[in-house]
């Protein structure tokens, strides 16, 4: 078996890159042609696998690698090399600075509160690391819980819409184009303050909704425009319509053809919002509002955000599930709609006193003072469920499993508010 130990500390620069300095000492072995292992040789390393302890490992071996394989100008002068500046190593390059603002972002987002991490952590994606094929199965790379893992498939989805060849060719054009051609803007807030005055009840935002990965398929013979109309003659303010494919069987063709059949609710698209993409392409589909999930989104990214939804008249519907989640939304200016999520998306456990909890005090009279609307979200069954979260202060409710599942949606809203509440 070979070893090639590397003592000293190797800092790696590309034309136009900023160095990367390496923190570790690392130990390369070759043990099968082809298969090339690393180890720190200051962990235990467990027969035939090695776990990679630090996120950094994985990049800089790739950059060892390519090193070793000669294909780079050494100056040793000062322990740094140079890589040759091949259309290959810059694409590489830029991939690596991708990746390490990745990286920053999780640690801004982590000083936030937030766990949820934006992508694996552990080295760049696969196809980042060019000829070299890692498969380092660790905490770094395995979510930790459902959110993270829809979130890092989130991410996937999004860089593959981004790089399709016609946005590729002339992204912004084509998005441009399909913003003038989109169907106009109805008030979802407007909507949801004028049912609250007629009826005296929370608003409500009925969601169309085929499964959940809680709860599995909640509906066989499901069809989304049928369901949303019985909505709205049911009374719905406004609806919400998942379109995350993979884990709760939506679609954006749903979104659209709810919004071209008519439906006068306005309509929020409920999809993991992680790039202000997804936005524009929202509003492409004739969403009305958009959601975005403060667990998963660092402070900077809402105000960013929430100004986009702005520009387009589109209402943002900022997400929390914890005090501290509803803090850093109070912070920020300008947001008019707060959602307290009952379900907590990383354990899934329901509870509405959740919404009671995050209303009380301080944070209620805030809430009153900047006239901001909350939408209790979540685990609503019954008229008392409904009294609960009013009670507690919220102007408008989303609700979907207890809705859905009924075979008439329309009746199931009589029944959720114990009354008739369509005017
Ligand atoms: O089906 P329920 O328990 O009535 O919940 C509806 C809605 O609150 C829930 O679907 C939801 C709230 N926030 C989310 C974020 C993503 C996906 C789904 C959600």
């Amino acid at each position: 078996m070979e070893c090639i130990s590397i003592k000293a500390t190797p800092r790696v620069s590309f034309p136009g890159v900023s160095s990367l300095n390496c923190r570790r000492n690392f130990m390369i072995r070759r043990s099968l042609p082809g298969k090339i292992l690393m180890e720190d040789p200051r962990k235990t390393v467990s027969s035939g696998r090695i776990r990679a302890q630090q996120d950094f490992e994985t990049l800089v071996l790739a950059m060892l690698l390519r090193m070793l394989q000669s294909d780079f100008q050494s100056d040793s002068k000062d322990g740094s090399a140079i890589l040759p500046q091949t259309s290959d190593s810059e694409e590489n390059a830029l991939k690596i600075k991708e990746w390490e603002v990745g990286m920053f972002q999780d640690e801004v987002a982590a000083s936030q509160g937030i766990t949820i991490r934006r992508r694996p952590s552990t080295g760049p994606p696969l196809h980042y690391v060019g000829p070299f094929e890692f498969r380092l199965q660790n905490e770094g790379n395995t979510p930790r819980n459902i959110l993270e893992e829809i979130i890092w498939n989130k991410d996937i989805e999004v860089a593959q819409a981004l790089s399709a060849p016609l946005k590729q060719k002339r992204p912004l054009m084509a998005l441009k184009k399909a913003l003038e051609n989109a169907p106009p803007v109805r008030n979802f807030v407007g909507a949801l303050k004028a049912s609250y005055l007629q009826t005296g009840l929370p608003g409500l935002i009925a969601e169309v909704k085929k499964a959940s990965p809680s709860r599995g398929v909640l509906r066989e013979d499901f069809d989304p425009v049928k369901i949303a109309q019985a909505y709205e003659k049911g009374g719905a303010a406004c609806l919400s319509v998942l379109t995350d494919k993979k884990y709760f069987q939506g679609s954006f063709e749903n979104l659209e053809a709810i919004r071209s059949a008519g439906v006068k609710c306005p309509l929020l698209c409920k999809e993991f919002i992680i790039d202000a993409w997804q936005i524009y392409y929202a509003r492409t589909k004739g969403a009305d509002a958009v959601l975005l999930i403060a667990a998963v989104l660092p402070d900077l990214d809402i105000r960013y955000m929430t100004k986009i939804c702005k520009m387009f008249g589109l209402a943002a519907l900022v997400e929390v599930h914890n005090e501290r989640e509803m803090d850093r939304v109070l912070g920020i200016d300008g947001i008019e709609l707060i959602g307290i999520n009952n379900r907590n998306l990383e354990t899934f456990e329901v509870d509405i006193s959740n919404t009671k909890k995050l209303l009380e005090g301080e944070r209620g009279q805030m809430i009153r003072e900047k006239d901001i609307i909350v939408v209790g979200e979540s685990g609503l069954f019954t008229p008392d469920d409904i009294a609960y979260v009013q009670e507690a202060g919220v102007k408008a409710v989303l609700v979907g499993e207890s809705l859905v599942k009924q075979s008439d949606p329309r009746e199931g809203i009589t029944g959720l508010f114990g009354k008739n509440i369509s005017i």
